[in-house]
């Protein structure tokens, strides 16, 4: 299964809404139809997303009919305007676009020749997220050892991503390794991504997992069942501040409580040092429905006020380590992810 594939100048995308009972495609051949993909979360995960984007700029690209160089790249910065406007927290949406937007303003002889050059861009941002992902779980796995039992919150796996994911790169390199963890998957309200999505990829790898409720994470914490929790992140802001899926900063406090490391896996396109602090992450509020209509019928009362923000945000106090393909960053953070960028 490729959560993402360019095929015939167009972006092929597994549907991840009805995933584990159905295994469908949905075909991008326009900008709009890549805008739904990210809004609508057809696609989603902070790479994934990243990814998906870069594909779209570069469908929009092969879309803008002139000959003209400058007009060229005025309609192609106004496609990347557009795609921005289909997620807010998820700064690797914005990395790529502007990547491709850079690559635009590269010098070339024709249109012909700058679309060409956007197309392998894309194909290159693609490619490079799979051993970014490899290399985080390669450092991940430094702070593990054989046996241990890991919780994880919503997806970020290779669903989120193209191969590995983030977080559960170490738990695939520890299966190749002949390692052996328990994960625990939380399933995690409202889309249960980490039921529907991190328990279905893991299972289907033959990996040990579990999946609790959200509100059984203090239970496994206090039995000892968790040696570390291991998250993705959308957003990881200059200070450390990470936004990633609503229920994190509890399973953060929960971690301090119980005194169990809580390691963010991010690639370092994730790390924004432009957001000072966590209050400075656009959080994503997404439709009521999804919060009290998940399961086909109404679990309130239809017109009832519903506050659905889709990520939270976890001080960096209450973070172990923030593990990137470069290197693993411990505190004082500000001081420390400026380094990553260093070299
Ligand atoms: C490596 S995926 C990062 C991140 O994205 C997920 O959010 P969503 O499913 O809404 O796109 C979740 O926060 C993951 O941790």
């Amino acid at each position: 299964m490729k959560t993402i594939e360019w095929k015939d100048n167009s972006v092929i995308l597994l549907d991840q809404r009805i995933l584990p009972n159905k295994i469908e495609y949905v075909v991008c051949k326009d900008v709009k139809s890549v805008w739904h993909g990210i809004q609508d979360m057809i696609v989603r995960g902070a790479p994934a997303i990243g990814v998906t984007a870069a594909y779209g700029m570069a469908i929009g690209a092969l879309n803008i009919n002139t000959d003209d160089l400058n007009t060229f790249r005025k309609n192609f910065k106004e496609i990347g305007d557009y795609l921005a406007t289909s997620r807010p927290t998820a700064v690797n949406l914005f990395w790529a676009i502007e990547r491709m937007i850079a690559c635009s303003n590269e010098s070339v002889h024709s249109v012909i020749d700058l679309k060409e050059r956007l197309v392998d861009e894309a194909i290159e941002i693609h490619k490079e997220d799979e051993l970014i992902n490899y290399k985080i779980g390669e450092n991940m796995l430094s702070l593990l050892e054989d046996g241990c039992g890991i919780l994880t919150h919503c997806n970020a796996g290779a669903l989120a991503t193209t191969k590995y994911g983030t977080a559960t790169a170490a738990i695939y390199l520890a299966q190749e390794k002949g390692w052996n963890f328990k994960v625990y998957s939380d399933e995690t309200r409202p889309r249960l991504q980490g039921s529907t999505l991190t328990a279905f990829e893991l299972h289907q790898a033959g990996i040990d997992v579990t999946v609790i409720t959200d509100s059984m994470a203090a239970v496994v914490m206090a039995e000892g069942k968790i040696d570390a929790i291991i998250v993705g992140a959308d957003r990881v802001a200059a200070n450390g501040d990470v936004a990633n899926k609503i229920g994190t900063f509890n399973l953060s406090i929960l971690a301090r409580n119980f005194n169990i490391p809580l390691y963010i896996a991010v690639p370092t396109p994730t790390i924004d040092l432009e957001t000072k602090t966590g209050k400075d992450i656009p959080i994503e509020e997404r439709d009521p429905l999804e919060v009290i209509c998940g399961f086909g019928s109404f679990t309130a009362p239809k017109d009832v006020k519903v506050y659905n923000p889709a990520f939270d945000v976890t001080p960096a106090d209450n973070i172990t380590a923030i593990v990137t393909e470069k290197g693993i960053v411990r505190a004082p953070f500000e001081e420390n992810l400026k380094k990553l960028f260093q070299y």
